[in-house]
């Protein structure tokens, strides 16, 4: 159903992914990993250089990042995860004909934080939202091919902010669709293709909004 979903519009979604015990933990280790300060601004987001580059490049994207591969002992619950997103993977990979004979490998798992309102520290402008401008994972084949999503927000609302805005599109990135608003709702698995096909963009996060990223990479490309 997931590669149906995918071969229709780009993207698809699986609720209650995990199950409400394993997500808790998983919720659990990320807000850990915040709280303790492990997840930093990303590379893009300045984190190497000066403080006004750093503002700038985190009006681009303003969350903060930890990457990891889910075997450390922080994150038992995320390697869950790990193992459980790599078993769809490959059950996808077989139903879609365009990655039938690719040898598709997995980069380290992206746990991530838009810290919203909520903290003075956000990146994103010193308290206020945060978000990531609009853009496609692999824009100049940089080999990502599909982009696995796992959100954990519970009581998420939408006055909450940070939906990820996906525009469905053709091989070229032209609109083919209207825009689709995906909530960042606790237990969300989301799949999509990383190329033009689906441009997106995390739209103001008002609140903290915990999510991990994952990228399953074409060995070849
Ligand atoms: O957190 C999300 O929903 C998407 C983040 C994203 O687009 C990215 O990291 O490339
Ligand atoms: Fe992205």
């Amino acid at each position: 159903q997931l590669a149906e979903s995918l071969k229709k519009q780009g993207y698809g979604i699986i609720d209650g992914f995990m199950g409400v015990d394993v997500a808790e933990r998983i919720r659990e280790e990320l807000l850990h990993m915040h709280h303790v300060g492990e997840m930093k601004l990303s590379e893009l987001a300045g984190g190497r250089t000066g403080d006004n580059l750093r503002y700038s490049m985190a009006e681009v994207r303003g969350d903060v990042v930890r990457f990891v591969n889910g075997t450390e002992k922080d994150c038992q619950g995320i390697g869950i995860l790990r193992d459980l997103s790599d078993q769809v993977i490959i059950r996808v990979q077989e139903k879609l004909p365009e990655l039938a004979g690719e040898v598709i490998q997995r980069g380290n798992l992206m746990c991530t934080c838009y810290p919203g309102g909520a903290s003075k520290a956000a990146p994103c402008g010193r308290g206020g939202p945060c978000r990531y401008v609009l853009h496609c994972d692999n824009p100049d084949k940089n080999g990502r091919r599909l982009t696995a999503l796992y959100y954990v927000n519970k009581g998420w609302v939408p006055e909450h902010g940070g939906q990820l805005r996906i525009y469905p599109s053709d091989e070229t990135g032209r609109a083919v669709g209207d825009a689709v608003d995906v909530d960042p709702l606790f237990d969300r698995f989301l799949l999509f293709f990383s190329d033009k096909r689906c441009p997106h963009e995390v739209m103001d996060a008002r609140a903290p909004r915990y999510a991990i990223t994952t990228w399953y990479y074409s060995a070849e490309e």
